[in-house]
């Protein structure tokens, strides 16, 4: 188990400070309610003890104030400590969230390939959202528990040595004892439900994105009743593991009551030489220690949960890259670039047939290709071997007379820019979904490059580059997405420009304007345009067809 949440647990070491804070304002917190309730219990068996006589006699205003204290320093105590304990959560989960995300970025696509992305996002979303309960449901309350309960010892010894060690006993056994039966009660279940979650996020996805499959199979109903299956015992388990939790808060509850009647059996005859209120003390504080112990039980019955997203976590982060990019790569010219393809043969990993074979080919500096062929030939993977996305299974693609495997990463991505079949919009604005292609690049930059690709009027707006995109940005047409891909493009400035059919599904009009602009932005650059059928067009030097797993030159222009 340990070794499991260990990669979590060393997190925490970057937070210090922070949990520190959050441990002592949990204290405070505690330690004013629990000395609140004693204090308002012995405060009121005194006064009642003393009667009217005591009204000129009995000094209510220092309890009184001691009272007013407390309930201050609770009620500050409580709230700074939920915004501290929540904010280093917040902190500690995005810090996860991006240190996750740097590992899988430099998975192949192999690698990735083999999880849905439903998959994904689930172990992203609701994998590393179980891994809060660590911290604020399990750690703190233990800790803090442990911590108090040490206190409680030492403040009630100075009043009775027995009934003070019989308190910190009961509280530490249950603070040690009950988390491991519930635990052990939770755990299968905790396990299932992190399952489920998964099954019915991923079949949910699926069969809302299979909508028209679904519909034309006439298999809509029957997809609809497994996804009520899985949803019907997800639920069952979740209220197998309710009635767990009200369970555990009876047993609290039980135990206190326990407490409270051996605390009055032991103090019944008078506590040393104290007033007799100094019971009443006694009795308020067993009872108020249901704060201490409340969430221990529950921490524990999430922890199966807990444990089985950290395991899916896991082994998400262990992999390690099959591509792998030297560090200390070859320099080369970064303002061209030239192509040489050399006997390349490329096959998906456990598919019978080659995509391509022996290809051949040499592109020189500045030279626009326009590269066709049928559906499902092999166009967007050839353009993905550029990128090292897949490794090829023969053969080598040399760029500038280097091959593309002694490039480092950097000098790669800084050689090569893929304009890809679908620009995603991010929901933000426009400059920054502009300084995707250069995070460097000035606002003028970013107004020149929308002017080139004739999107003046998103700057004419009021927002100028502060215009919200919306989500998939959703504001702009086909075509216009297009453009923003291109103007990415030209920010990040490579000199080889790799384009995945950037006019597929645009009006005859809107592809002639986007080949116009190609043709007036990448006149000096090395330019590989991927479409699936003849383009007749200026823009062009040569046309080269992949067909029968062979690449072939079909006419110069
Ligand atoms: N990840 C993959 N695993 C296995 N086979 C794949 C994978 N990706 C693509 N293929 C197969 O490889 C072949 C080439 O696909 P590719 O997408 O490169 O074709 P394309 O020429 O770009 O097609 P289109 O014009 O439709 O975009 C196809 O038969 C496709 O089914």
């Amino acid at each position: 188990m340990l070794k499991t949440l260990l990669p979590y647990i060393k997190l925490y070491r970057h937070y210090v400070g922070l949990i520190i804070l959050g441990v002592v304002l949990v204290l405070m917190a505690l330690g004013a309610s629990i000395f609140l309730l004693s204090l308002s219990g012995w405060f009121l068996s005194a006064t009642a003890f003393v009667g009217v006589a005591g009204l000129y006699t009995f000094n209510y205003m220092l309890p009184a104030a001691g009272v007013r204290g407390a309930a201050i320093i609770r009620t500050a105590a409580r709230y700074f400590e939920r915004l501290v304990n929540h904010n280093t959560t917040f902190k500690i989960l995005s810090y996860l969230r991006t240190t996750a995300f740097q590992k899988i970025l430099p998975l192949s696509a192999l690698q990735l390939q083999q999880y849905q992305k439903a998959d994904l996002l689930n172990r992203f979303i609701a994998d590393i959202d179980h891994l809060d309960h660590l911290y604020l449901r399990l750690f703190m309350p233990i800790i803090s528990g442990l911590l108090i309960t040490a206190a409680i010892y030492f403040s009630l010894s100075y009043f009775d040595q027995t009934v003070a060690l019989v308190i910190t006993l009961i509280l530490l056994a249950t603070i040690l004892a009950v988390p491991l039966i519930f635990y052990q009660a939770g755990k299968s279940l905790g396990g299932q439900i992190t399952q489920q979650q998964r099954e019915y996020r991923q079949s949910l996805v699926s069969y809302l994105q299979g909508q028209a499959e679904l519909t034309l199979f006439n298999a809509r109903s029957h997809y609809r009743q497994r996804l009520d299956a899985i949803e019907q015992n997800w639920l069952l388990n979740q209220k197998k593991q309710a009635n767990l939790l009200s369970l555990s808060t009876a047993l609290i509850l039980l135990i206190i009551g326990f407490m409270t009647l051996l605390i009055i059996s032991l103090t019944a005859n008078g506590i040393a030489n104290f007033d007799r209120p100094i019971i009443a003390l006694f009795i308020f504080l067993g009872l108020s220690c249901t704060e201490i112990l409340a969430p221990i039980p529950g921490a524990f019955l999430f922890l199966g949960q807990v444990l089985g997203s950290a395991k899916r976590m896991n082994e998400l982060m262990e992999q390690s890259p099959d591509i792998i990019f030297p560090d200390d790569g070859k320099v080369t010219d970064m303002t061209r670039c030239n192509i040489k393809i050399d006997d390349l043969a490329f096959t998906y990993p456990n598919q019978p047939f080659h995509v391509f074979e022996a290809v051949n080919v040499t592109i020189k500096q500045g030279e626009h290709i326009a590269l066709i062929g049928k559906t499902g030939c092999g166009k967007s993977t050839l353009l993905s071997l550029f990128t090292r996305a897949w490794q090829p299974t023969k053969g080598n693609i040399l760029l500038n007379d280097i091959n593309i495997n002694q490039f480092d990463e950097s000098t790669l991505r800084q050689l090569i820019v893929v304009i890809p079949q679908v620009i995603t919009i991010f929901s933000d604005t426009l400059r920054n979904n502009l300084l995707i292609g250069n995070q460097h690049a000035t606002d003028e930059q970013l107004i020149d490059v929308l002017r080139s690709v004739e999107l003046d009027k998103l700057i004419e707006s009021r927002d100028g580059l502060n215009l919200w995109l919306g989500e998939s940005g959703r504001a702009l047409s086909g075509g216009e997405k297009r453009r923003i891909g291109i103007a990415r493009a030209l920010l990040h400035n490579a000199p080889l420009v790799l384009m995945d059919e950037p006019t597929e599904s645009l009006d005859a009009q809107t592809e002639q304007q986007i080949l116009a602009i190609l043709e007036k932005c990448y006149s000096e650059k090395t330019l590989i345009l991927v479409t699936h059928r003849l383009i007749q067009n200026t823009l062009f030097d040569r046309t080269l067809m992949l067909e029968n797993r062979q690449l072939t030159e079909v006419s110069a222009n």
